[in-house]
């Protein structure tokens, strides 16, 4: 790709041009252009139907766009056309997601859970028998600081609260070192100070991995809030910090005067 040494230089993880993806004639993501930088925390922001799901799809290869490029910029500054990889692919790449619903196993303990997540194996009885090796523990105290769950580690993951499921889960996906994260819309049905400690636990990741959180509550956002991108229409509408975006007319108008009249 002509561009490759200009992203080298900028330090990009993901490159997305000209994007789009129609459901029956529908364009749900409509000529999408966007760069994710190597550690940025970003967070995607829209109106119902703004195509935020299809986004994080298409990056995932849940989707595949009918036209445009999604470029991975490897660390070792090869770059990898996303469009022609299968999902367990993008995933092993280091392309992890996290779904609203947390899909941890409630009958083992926090611990043990992130022992699963470390197998490579998918079967659960061969992960119990996997045995960690010292880095591997090292690993596993390190994410259960970061989360916050160390003494709760011995504890059965069903009896977290909902909060602390889903930083088990997030715990999940950064035991395997993840280079760029996708988080979908991680405060929601959280109380107050969860979703503050939230906010702290995806801050304290930045620098570390590339994150993009697609995010409702506004309140949320602007704990969290380094470069904003707002969608709508499939389309990005605006980018900027927090305050440039929350003011915008245009984006006052299809975002936040949708909300309130909601
Ligand atoms: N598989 C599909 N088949 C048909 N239409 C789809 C499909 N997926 C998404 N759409 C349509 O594309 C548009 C964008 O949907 P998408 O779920 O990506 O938006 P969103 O921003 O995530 O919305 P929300 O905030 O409500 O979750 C919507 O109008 C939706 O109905």
């Amino acid at each position: 790709m002509s561009h490759s040494a200009l992203y080298k230089d900028t330090d990009l993880v993901l490159s997305i041009e000209s994007v789009t993806k129609s459901f029956d004639g529908f364009k749900a993501i409509n000529d999408l252009n966007f760069y994710l930088g190597e550690g940025e925390l970003r967070t995607i922001i829209g109106p119902n139907g703004a195509g935020k799901s299809t986004f994080m799809d298409l990056i995932t290869g849940r989707t595949r766009p009918d036209s445009g490029t999604l470029t991975y910029h490897q660390s070792d500054g090869h770059d990898l056309d996303l469009t022609k990889l299968r999902e367990y692919q993008i995933n092993r790449l280091g392309i992890s997601r996290k779904f609203q619903t947390p899909s941890i196993y409630q009958h083992h303990t926090v611990y043990e859970n992130i022992v699963l997540s470390l197998s490579h194996d998918r079967s659960v009885l061969k992960s119990l028998f996997y045995k960690e090796s010292v880095e591997d523990k090292e690993a596993i105290e390190e994410v259960l600081e970061t989360v916050r769950l160390q003494d709760m580690r011995n504890d059965p993951a069903g009896l977290l609260s909902h909060g602390q499921k889903q930083w088990l889960e997030i715990g999940m996906l950064l035991a395997q070192k993840p280079r760029i994260l996708l988080v979908d819309e991680p405060a929601a049905g959280m109380s107050d100070e969860e979703t503050e400690r939230t906010g702290e636990l995806l801050l304290s990741l930045e620098g570390k991995h590339s994150i993009m959180v697609v995010e409702h509550d506004m309140e949320f956002i602007r704990q969290i809030a380094r470069k904003v991108t707002v969608l709508h229409q499939g389309h990005v509408l605006k980018e900027g910090k927090f305050l440039e975006v929350a003011n915008d007319p245009t984006v006052k108008e299809v975002y936040l005067g949708r909300q309130k009249h909601d």
